[in-house]
């Protein structure tokens, strides 16, 4: 009753039975440091698995420091009894060799496949083996029984299947090697077993026979624990690989050794395509988690942050506080420390790639930008300080991405703001009458594309001092000569621009001579702090509430569009109606709103060319 209420997946058995027995193994190699009479030849340790079908057993062997009868009787004999853990309180442990076994349970997890578990085993001190057997809720039993060799086998008899569970993987080879590889492919001894292969048959041709061949199953050596310099890049390609990471090839790697108030290893892989289900909800945050290089969970989610969510990769560490089963943790204190750590770590080396190596940040920069534009945004803000470097956007004048730090960087004196507009797409953007004035003064805009830019930039509100602004802004805090000038028509033609705005109702705020047409008749701009863009993105929304923009439609003056509507006013008020309308929804239409009767738009077209 108790195992099956500590574990959430039944084949971790395996991990813990793997685990005991690499134990034992270390202990054996303990002993040989300080008792001269035990040498350790590494060759001569290993973990062996070995199925019988027809018997329905899987049994483990080892060649680690066995048990006595008395060993028996505490260790198996006593739930939440740990010879593990009071061997590791004896001897100091050290040199990466720690022992694994903490809590005294994990050998009862054998109980959720087994209907009966026998233990074998001999320690180096005795001729004499024992036997220990039980079905798990009545007890135990332990008699004298010939063992040749020193250490312990473990036979489990495995349950029959029933309605709910089928019991018959636990004696299928690929199933218990792939076990293995997921959460014990990092134990430092060989895992060996038989494996079924096949090969032609000899001398008849197209028949094939099989054969069995003892194979290691586990990698043995984790690649964290190695010196960096022993690595190659293809080291870590290959690990990227064999750990299922992803089908791309990572453009950077991290391998992180910190030894400090916690010690951890960690391999952290910036990948290079997106995965297919990156952007929705299906997709899974996270890094392996491995406590003394076993694997604990396959996907710890609180040692990434959302906006680093891309990254993968690996964390190894013993300072974690496990519970009981080792599938959660008990406190997160640690786990909080190196999930800092590691969100530092990735920033800086992002910041390196995007200082030292432009064309691979493109790259990563065109698959997860969004994600971290996204981050600048999300949590009112918290993370800019974070972000805000690592983000780009195409520029005007570069014709290129580049950072807000080059862009203030490159800014005049006199440019008061950072100038930025927003559209579908840069070839739109480009075409936008509202940019005519920041670019006639060759100040450099920033095209905002994304539905999230405006708003992330919102949470940024000032880099380095300087404001953002829309180039569809009411005021673009640029003194142009006109000014005066467009101060002067405004009032001159105030009864042109009341009689417009009249016409339209409450579809524009307000009417006004432009002053940042150069060559268009018509843009609209807006005021207040609710811009076009965002009333799109918000309307676009599952549950939109319909918000809108004040909208402020712009004329220019200059234009010869202009002398027909002052004309209009004073000789023919259908016609201001028309070309007020027809003005208007011009303007929508630039600006990719939608027009909201376009059969009247099209008649009214045709009315101008009869
Ligand atoms: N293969 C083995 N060889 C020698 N001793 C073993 C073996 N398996 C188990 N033991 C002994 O039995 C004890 C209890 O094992 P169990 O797996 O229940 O707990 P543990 O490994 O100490 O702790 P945890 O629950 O954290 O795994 C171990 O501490 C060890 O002393």
């Amino acid at each position: 009753m108790m195992i099956n209420s500590i574990y959430t997946h039944r084949e971790i058995f395996l991990r813990e039975l793997i685990s005991n027995a690499s134990d034992a193994i270390d202990k054996t190699y303990y002993k040989g440091l300080n008792d001269s009479s035990v040498s350790f030849e590494k060759e001569n340790y290993f973990i062996k698995l070995s199925i019988d079908k027809d018997n329905r057993t899987l049994t483990l062997s080892d060649t680690g420091i066995g048990m006595s009868k008395e060993d028996m009787e505490e260790n198996l004999g006593v739930i939440a009894k740990s010879g593990s853990l009071a061997f590791k309180k004896d001897n100091e442990i050290k040199d990466g060799y720690d022992i694994i076994g903490q809590f005294g349970v994990g050998f009862y997890s054998a109980f959720m496949v087994a209907e009966n578990v026998t233990v074998l085993s001999r320690t180096q001190e005795s001729d004499q083996g024992y036997k220990w057997e039980s079905q798990g809720a009545d007890g135990y039993t332990i008699e004298p029984a010939t063992k040749e060799t020193v250490g312990t086998d473990i036979i489990l008899k495995i349950k029959e299947n029933t309605e709910d569970e089928n019991y018959d993987e636990y004696i299928e080879e690929y199933r218990i090697k792939s076990i293995i590889k997921k959460y014990s492919d990092f134990i430092r001894y060989p895992i060996k077993m038989d494996i079924t292969q096949s090969k032609p048959k000899e001398g008849v041709e197209g028949e094939y026979e099989e054969y069995s061949e003892e194979q290691i199953i586990n990698s043995m050596v984790p690649i964290w624990r190695k010196n960096k310099n022993e690595l190659s890049d293809e080291d870590y390609e290959n690990f990227y690989s064999e750990k299922h990471y992803g089908f791309d090839k990572p453009i950077k790697h991290i391998h992180v050794s910190v030894d400090g108030v916690v010690s951890y290893n960690s391999i952290l892989y910036i990948p290079e395509s997106i995965p297919f289900d990156y952007y929705t909800k299906e997709y899974e945050k996270g890094l392996e988690l491995y406590s003394s290089g076993v694997l604990i969970m396959d996907k710890c989610q609180e040692l990434l942050p959302d906006y680093f969510s891309f990254v993968k990769g690996m964390v190894d560490s013993e300072d974690l506080s496990l519970n009981i089963s080792r599938e959660i943790l008990q406190h997160d204190r640690q786990l909080k420390l190196i999930a800092k750590n590691i969100k530092n770590k990735i920033k800086n080396e992002l910041q390196n790639i995007l200082t030292n190596e432009r064309e691979k940040y493109d790259g990563f920069y065109n698959s997860f930008g969004r994600q971290l534009k996204f981050g600048v945004y999300s949590d009112y803000g918290n993370h800019k300080e974070d972000l805000q470097d690592l983000i780009m956007f195409y520029s005007s004048t570069e014709k290129k991405m580049v950072t807000l730090n080059e862009y203030v960087e490159r800014m005049p004196e006199e440019q008061k703001y950072i100038y930025y507009a927003s559209g579908e797409s840069i070839e739109r953007i480009e075409k936008l009458p509202q940019t005519e004035l920041v670019s006639d003064k060759g100040y450099e805009i920033l095209y905002f594309t994304d539905d999230i830019d405006e708003f992330a930039i919102r949470m940024i509100n000032m880099y380095k001092e300087k404001e953002f602004r829309s180039v569809s802004s009411g005021d673009l805090g640029i003194e142009t000569e006109e000014k005066e000038e467009s101060a002067d028509t405004q009032e001159e033609n105030k009864a042109l621009l009341d009689s417009m705005k009249d016409i339209l109702k409450d579809k524009v705020k307000d009417v006004k001579i432009s002053k940042r047409l150069k060559n268009h008749p018509v843009c609209l701009a807006n005021e207040g702090d609710l811009t076009i863009e965002m009333e799109k993105i918000l309307n676009s929304m599952p549950n939109n509430q319909d918000v809108k923009a004040e909208k402020v439609l712009e004329i220019n003056a200059n234009h010869e569009v202009f002398e027909k509507l002052k004309n209009a006013l004073e000789n023919d008020s259908d016609k201001l109606d028309l070309y007020t309308n027809l003005l208007y929804n011009q303007a929508l239409l630039i600006e990719g709103l939608p027009i909201s009767d376009p059969v009247e738009f099209t008649n009214n077209i045709c009315k101008v060319m009869m």
